[in-house]
């Protein structure tokens, strides 16, 4: 029987109520405790690394959980993590880039409703996590919730409340599974080099969300305050014309002195494309930044930090580490490679 290593986080699966509402109060065993159907898919140990809900979960957390895992590799053939939703898509990003090349699966999961509800969905998200972990196909980091297996750095939180709070963004679901079985649409080469881990991320990161007429004042702050600057443009991307004579001083301002900018769009799906209108094409021609394409927003973030704190990189070698696919993290510039 395969062994694997549960690891505890919080999140609401581990949330009781309190006269302040929900919070985490279950240890991982109790959590366990309400699938005793896991013991016919494989053994289990537990350890918790801190009972928080994810809001509060920062990169130190990423270290610990990354830490965790190297720890407890050789003893172990699979992972399981419980988390909360909140946050749970920049986490399994950030694992994708700290744990490379694991041919031993990374499960991380949650759920919208505490496992002690008679109602819930905690029992089948945990049961169907250890379904996969304990899968001798299953490898790397992903996300198991509501019978959707996402890669790690593909998915989003687009519902609140209901159970399917996940989607799996630009990218199929890597597998379903539907009582008991898991059904894979995506066939994954085994893990080619040995597995490899990384604790550097610097969060040095800013999201400026655009809005119309937005002022152009924020960007002298950015740019000195912080050393990646991911734009949330409109559409397919662009630099309104209130922002673009401050953009191009700052730009030309900083210009090799280890500041990054990239452009990402608002919209959840299909991705940038700043080629298409004037508003991103000039910007993208005069300055050199990157561009996210298909890449959700929690990938670029975790992979800045973690390209970041490898140490600072001319712009060039940036974007070819940018832009190589990570646990299925970018593919457009592959289809921009086949294209010449
Ligand atoms: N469903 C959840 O887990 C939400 C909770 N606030 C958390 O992220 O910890």
């Amino acid at each position: 029987m395969k062994r694997i290593l549960m690891i505890g986080t919080g999140g609401t699966i581990a949330s009781t109520q309190t006269e302040y509402g929900l919070a985490p109060g279950l240890t991982p065993a109790d959590i366990l405790s309400y699938i005793p159907a896991v013991r016919q898919v494989c053994e289990v140990d537990t350890i918790q690394v801190c009972n928080l809900d994810s809001t509060n979960v920062t990169p130190e957390h990423w270290r610990l959980l990354a830490r965790s895992v190297e720890e407890n590799y050789e003893a172990y053939d699979g992972f399981v993590i419980c988390h909360g939703t909140d946050t749970l898509a920049y986490t399994a990003a950030a694992l994708s880039y700290m744990i490379r090349n694991s041919a031993k699966p990374i499960v991380i999961t949650g759920a919208q409703k505490p496992i002690q509800m008679d109602v819930t969905d905690a029992r089948t998200n945990l049961l169907d996590s250890f379904i996969y972990a304990a899968d001798h196909e299953s490898q790397n980091v992903n996300i198991v919730f509501d019978g959707k297996v996402i890669a790690g750095t593909r998915a989003k939180k687009e519902r609140a409340k209901s159970y399917d709070a996940f989607s799996s963004i630009n990218f199929p679901y890597l597998a379903v599974i539907q009582e008991g079985m898991i059904v894979r649409y995506i066939k994954e080469p085994p893990c080619a080099a040995p597995v490899g881990f990384s604790y550097d991320m610097k969060d040095s990161v800013y999201v400026l969300k655009l809005i119309p007429g937005m002022h152009a004042s924020i960007l002298p702050y950015l740019f000195e305050h912080y050393d990646c600057i991911v734009i949330e443009s409109f559409g397919v991307g662009g630099i309104p014309n209130t922002l673009v004579q401050e953009f191009y001083r700052e730009m030309k301002e900083w210009e090799g002195k280890g500041k990054y900018v990239v452009m990402t769009t608002q919209v959840a799906n299909e991705g940038s494309n700043m080629t298409v209108y004037e508003v991103g094409k000039r910007v993208k021609q005069d300055f050199k930044l990157l561009e996210a394409y298909d890449m959700t927003l929690e990938a670029v973030i975790t992979k800045m930090m973690w390209l970041m704190g490898k140490g600072r990189a001319a712009y060039e070698r940036m974007k070819e580490d940018f832009y190589t696919e990570i646990n299925h993290d970018i593919l457009f510039t592959k289809r921009l490679e086949r294209e010449g």
